[in-house]
């Protein structure tokens, strides 16, 4: 089961999006070093929705933070889109969204999407266009003028999201960006998110403890195992586009044997391990 290579244009000469290759991440700590990741080998092809998932501390937000370059990896290399992860973050090649919508509670919902666009100094006129675009988007053409503490988590999450395609990136990188919604909230992102990732053709690279979001959103999950941080196994789900997933789905016979099957797949790590990782 397990492949390190896209489930989707494998045998194309196009760059992938994310191209990890033997890296190894060692912290050094007061109290010694402690092995993050070793040995890991991922390439996630342009459009393609790839989860990450596996116990807390197994090194899926380490991981994450190599590709978008906010931390080097000890040994090994990190590309995006064929060149450095450093070159992809200066060149603005990917969107980052984390748990924590991370809204500046000054700027309202359309000051909030235009930061990126401002700090790239694109014109006003050309701001505002787009700035309008992405409201639409996801959905909150009502709420610009808003401020974020007057908006709901799913609300402040959905402008993070915006903010975050500003650029319009072919990668967006995201660490556990629906965790702190209420379930209906979050069921109701996670198919809002196919479909802008839809829209934008951009691939997404995205941190979970939750087996069905995982499975419900990707089009392969990568299952961590921990202490060191490895990738112990990668299922492809064979739930058809991602594009095209209803939320009747979820109730569909496929989408619980691809629960069954990542389940699996996870507790061939050590069952100690098992802890941090949702079933629901
Ligand atoms: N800056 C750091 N300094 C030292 N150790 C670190 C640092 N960042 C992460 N670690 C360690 O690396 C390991 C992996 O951490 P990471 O946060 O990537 O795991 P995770 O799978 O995202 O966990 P969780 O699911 O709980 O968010 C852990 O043992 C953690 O303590």
């Amino acid at each position: 089961m397990t492949s390190t290579t896209p489930a989707t244009s494998a045998t194309s000469t196009v760059a992938p999006a994310v191209s990890v290759t033997a890296v190894d991440k060692v912290f050094s700590t007061k109290a010694g070093e402690v092995t993050a990741l070793t040995g890991i080998d991922l390439a996630v092809a342009p459009g393609e929705f790839v989860s990450l998932i596996g116990p807390s501390g197994c090194g899926k937000s380490t991981l994450l933070r190599l590709i978008a370059d906010l931390d080097a990896p000890s040994t090994g290399t990190v590309e995006v889109f064929g060149t450095s992860a450093h070159r992809a973050r200066l060149d603005q090649k990917y969107g980052i969204a984390f748990q924590q919508a991370g809204l500046l509670p000054w700027r309202t919902v359309a000051g909030n999407i235009a930061l990126p666009l401002e700090l790239a100094g694109a014109p006003s006129a050309e701001r505002a266009a787009r700035v309008d675009e992405l409201v639409a988007l996801v959905g909150l053409g009502d709420f610009a003028d808003r401020f974020p503490d007057q908006l709901s988590g799913g609300m402040q999450q959905r402008v993070a999201i915006a903010r975050a395609l500003a650029k319009k990136p072919a990668l967006l990188l995201m660490d556990e960006p629906f965790g702190a919604l209420d379930e209906m909230t979050r069921e109701y992102m996670q198919t809002e998110l196919l479909r802008i990732a839809a829209d934008t053709g951009a691939a997404v690279v995205f941190v979970t403890h939750s087996i069905p979001e995982a499975v419900y959103l990707s089009d392969r999950v990568v299952v961590m195992s921990p202490r060191p941080g490895r990738i112990a196994d990668i299922v492809t789900m064979n739930l058809g586009r991602t594009a095209d997933r209803a939320d009747d789905l979820r109730e569909d016979g496929a989408f619980f044997e691809m629960i069954t099957a990542v389940r699996e797949a996870l507790h061939g790590t050590p069952v100690s391990g098992a802890r941090g990782v949702e079933t629901r």
